[in-house]
């Protein structure tokens, strides 16, 4: 499977479409909507959520309630569009127009793709570099994503994503949760963290930040149980599941790192503190002891649950200004905004949710490939019975 992404943040509309999703999925706009309502929320979120209410149309690929096998377009109409129909528009305009309606934008901001993207494509209005590096893009992902969870839950496949640090507040260690507790005790916390003792703390911490004219990251964990062993492969480095998924997620604005299970930590410990001892029973089939690794040996999954964690840097537009230099004038100036997030890890941890579910369904998909969700669901039963009796 496959798909693109188009549209600027102040744009019509954002499209996905989709490419190869197999037939005979129960798929409707509700599922997708869910979704996209979980990106809007949390804490730290700023004046642009009050305007959209991201409701997905599907435009092909689906009838009566079931994908058909050809792609899906989706798409996403930007309410704030109305404001921007001038600046934003298509079609050509007069040079009397253009001197009314086009404020060039000629101050980079530090931390965004404004003034790289504007020497790579030659555009002296960084409004053309903005408008598409805008995590606004992130929607339609989560779309996309929302069409793959379809497929993992089909099989039997759960994931959540959720926040496990904010500011420097770290919630504690994760108890013995199943996926359906965690997605169920998440999305009611308003920074989507399980842990209600630090829910309060990560929120000052985040009004704390926005009072100051500052911002703040976090880290969010991705988690997968019912994931059967063996998608991905060793045998070639463009196979590894693991690094695709690491792909994925770092493809996330403003993510700058991604740790599978004790990530970095393996560095700080010896060998026997790593690796996940095997063991068997008739029940389970193999499994092993702990999941210090993640779900993954060799870029393969081992049919432990994934996890899978990511590190969003503050967000970069400030009210606190930083210094940068205007491209035309090359003066130095303080950068000064209008409206921003002040944080938006919340909302990342759903659209880090839809980047691994959409990897998974992919590896599904290719692995078990063929052109029915009936065929992929009992090809994945007999290579389940298969492992564990192996
Ligand atoms: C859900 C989400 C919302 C975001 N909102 C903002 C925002 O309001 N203001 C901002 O400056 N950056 C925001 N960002 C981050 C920028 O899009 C990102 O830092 C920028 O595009 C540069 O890309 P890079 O950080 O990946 O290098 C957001 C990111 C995500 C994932
Ligand atoms: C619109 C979304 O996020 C936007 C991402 C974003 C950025 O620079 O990445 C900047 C802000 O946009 P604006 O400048 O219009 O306020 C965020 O609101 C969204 O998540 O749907």
């Amino acid at each position: 499977m496959r798909y693109l992404t188009a549209g600027e943040s102040h744009g019509p509309q954002l499209t996905a479409i989709l490419e190869g999703v197999p037939a005979g999925l129960e798929l409707t706009a509700e599922m997708i909507n869910e979704d996209l309502a979980r990106r809007q929320k949390g804490h730290g979120r700023g004046r642009r959520m009050q305007i959209e209410k991201d409701t997905v149309q599907i435009l092909s690929g689906v009838r009566h309630g079931r994908t058909l096998g050809g792609p899906i377009a989706l798409v996403v109409e930007n309410k704030d569009w109305t404001h921007w129909t001038n600046i934003m528009g298509a079609e050509p305009i007069s040079k009397e127009d253009a001197a009314e309606v086009k404020r060039v934008i000629s101050r980079p901001r530090p931390g965004h793709a404004d003034l790289n993207g504007a020497i790579k494509y030659g555009h002296r209005d960084m409004r053309n570099v903005l408008e598409r590096s805008s995590a606004r893009e992130t929607t339609v992902r989560v779309a996309a994503g929302a069409v793959a969870k379809q497929i993992l839950s089909q099989l039997g496949i759960e994931i959540v994503g959720h926040v496990i640090e904010i500011g420097g507040i770290v919630s504690s260690p994760l108890r013995d949760a199943s996926i359906s507790e965690l997605k169920r005790v998440t999305e009611e916390s308003s920074v989507r963290c399980y842990d209600a003792q630090v829910e309060e703390k990560m929120k000052s911490a985040i009004d704390e930040a926005k009072k100051n004219g500052d911002s703040i990251g976090g880290v969010v964990e991705v988690r997968a149980e019912g994931v059967p062993v063996g998608l991905g492969s060793y045998v070639h480095y463009d196979r590894k599941l693991d690094a695709k998924i690491a792909a994925a997620v770092m493809s996330i604005n403003a993510f700058k790192g991604v740790e599978f299970g004790i990530g970095f930590e393996a560095a700080r410990r010896n060998g026997s503190e790593v690796h996940d001892e095997i063991l068997f029973s008739e029940e389970r089939g193999y499994y092993r002891r702990t999941n210090n690794l993640g779900g993954f040996e060799g870029g393969m999954t081992t049919g432990m649950p994934i996890v899978v964690r990511g590190v969003m840097k503050p967000i970069p537009t400030l009210y606190k200004p930083l210094q940068s230099v205007d491209i035309e004038t090359k003066e130095i100036f303080q950068a000064s905004i209008e409206r921003s997030d002040s944080c938006a890890v919340p909302a990342a941890a759903v659209v880090a949710e839809s980047a691994v579910a959409w990897e998974l369904a992919n590896a599904i998909v290719e692995q078990y490939g063929v052109d029915t969700m009936e065929l992929i669901s009992s090809n994945v039963s007999s290579a389940a019975e298969r492992s564990k009796d192996f």
